[in-house]
């Protein structure tokens, strides 16, 4: 016989934690009955997330036995297909996977979806959504996610014909002060290699980033993208003894790191997952100008007018009193990102900042990048797997794979 198989189409009101823990608790509302007394596992970020905390603290391999490479440091493609093997070795009689195909490419999409299908025809699968084009072919029940609420559709033609969408309301808010960066050329890569061990990571890159210009960095799963995100946040020693200059400073000439950091905005969604502490959302956004998390002082007038003027614009002001650990997934996203930006730094990276968002979110996002990157001297660095409809860059930057390590070629 042939198994059941579900999409719940999640967005940012979505209390997914909760239903998955109901699900996996045997606790299946109507619906999902089926699953009850089954055992599940959860295939999602979260959980590979603490399969990399625990590899941290132990210093042992969890779920890459067979690699002598730690789980952090493979790429997204490598880690999602460990942790697919993992699960499968417990031998659940269902998966619930949590938007699957997050941060992967086009190609580990495609072997992950032909990997699932087999899987299906023994293992019964909740796949939990948030892009239409995601939904695995083989799933017949079809239902959204509202808050806790569960809505099931008649069929998958009315599924896929729903929309959710939401609009971006108002302008980029001013800039709270300059800064002085005489140099035209933020950035500047020369000739930059990299290798880790034997394996050939990067070769002969050159990239010339200057002021104010907006660049997506593309490539495939483990082409080098975070590596070469790292060396310019000063995160990773391979810049050092690189020709490599940021802000006017030669890599490794005596610059501070603390200083290059404080003018580079950074958003990835990984970081905001992480964030447990217990501040209004309003606080949280406004820490974006203290570079703290969450606000220990009293905000001034202008750091108030300006929190609300960003919160207006991507539609939480509604929320601003709430506890941002009581958001949503992709409501703490939203304003980890208005955090970001709200200095209007130098340079900001976002780096994957649509994972995990549902479609009408993603849109809204790429709306606000585009303007805050026309609208802004904000030089930024976009980086995405998925060719995300109506992103606007002035400039591609293109790693392509090879056995000597990635090449990179401007589009
Ligand atoms: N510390 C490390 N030790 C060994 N190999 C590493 C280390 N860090 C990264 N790598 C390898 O370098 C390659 C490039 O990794 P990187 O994370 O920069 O790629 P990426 O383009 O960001 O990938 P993804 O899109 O999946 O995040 C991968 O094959 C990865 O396994």
């Amino acid at each position: 016989m042939s198994k059941a198989h579900w999409a719940l189409f999640v967005d940012n009101t979505s209390r997914k934690d909760l239903l998955v823990d109901a699900i996996l608790e045997q606790k299946a509302p109507a619906g999902f009955e089926a699953l009850n007394g089954l055992k599940g596992s959860l295939f999602s970020k979260r959980v590979l997330e603490r399969f990399i905390d625990k590899e941290d603290r132990h210093g042992t391999r969890l779920i890459n036995s067979d690699r002598d490479q730690t789980l952090k440091s493979m790429s997204s493609g490598e880690q999602k297909k460990a942790l697919l093997k993992h699960l499968l070795g417990t031998k659940p009689d269902f998966l619930i996977l949590d938007n699957p195909f997050d941060n992967l490419d086009i190609g580990s999409q495609e072997k992950l979806r032909h990997q699932l299908k087999e899987v299906s025809e023994e293992i019964s699968i909740v796949q939990l959504v948030s892009r239409k084009t995601d939904v695995l072919p083989f799933i017949d029940t079809f239902a959204r996610l509202e808050g806790s609420h569960i809505r099931f559709y008649k069929n998958k033609s009315e599924a896929l014909s729903s929309s959710n969408g939401q609009g971006l309301m108002g302008e980029v808010p001013q800039a709270p002060y300059r800064y002085e960066i005489e140099d035209d050329v933020l950035i500047r890569l020369n000739d930059v290699c990299v290798k880790y061990g034997e394996k050939p990571i990067l070769q002969n890159i050159d990239w010339t980033i200057k002021k104010g210009e907006f660049w997506e960095l593309r490539g495939n799963n483990g082409s080098g993208k975070t590596t070469i995100l790292s060396m310019i946040t000063g995160d990773n020693p391979k810049g050092y003894g690189q020709d490599l200059h940021i802000f006017g400073h030669k890599k490794g000439s005596g610059e501070s790191v603390w200083e290059i950091k404080k003018l580079i905005g950074y958003f990835t969604p990984s970081i905001t997952d992480k964030f447990t502490g217990y501040h209004s959302v309003e606080h949280m956004v406004i820490s974006g100008l203290t570079d703290s998390i969450g606000l220990y002082v009293r905000p001034t007038e202008i750091q108030l007018r300006l929190a609300q003027e960003w919160l207006r614009l991507i539609g939480l002001w509604d929320v601003k009193d709430e506890l941002f650990h009581d958001l949503t997934m992709g409501q703490k996203r939203l304003v980890m990102c208005a955090r970001a930006m709200i200095k209007h730094p130098p340079l900001l990276i976002l780096d994957e900042p649509t994972a995990g968002l549902d479609d009408a979110s993603a849109a809204l996002f790429v709306t606000l990048v585009n303007k805050f990157a026309k609208e802004s001297d904000t030089t930024t660095i976009f980086v995405s797997h998925r060719k995300e409809p109506g992103l606007d860059p002035d400039f591609v930057y293109q790693l392509e794979m090879d056995t000597d390590g990635s090449k990179g070629r401007v589009l």
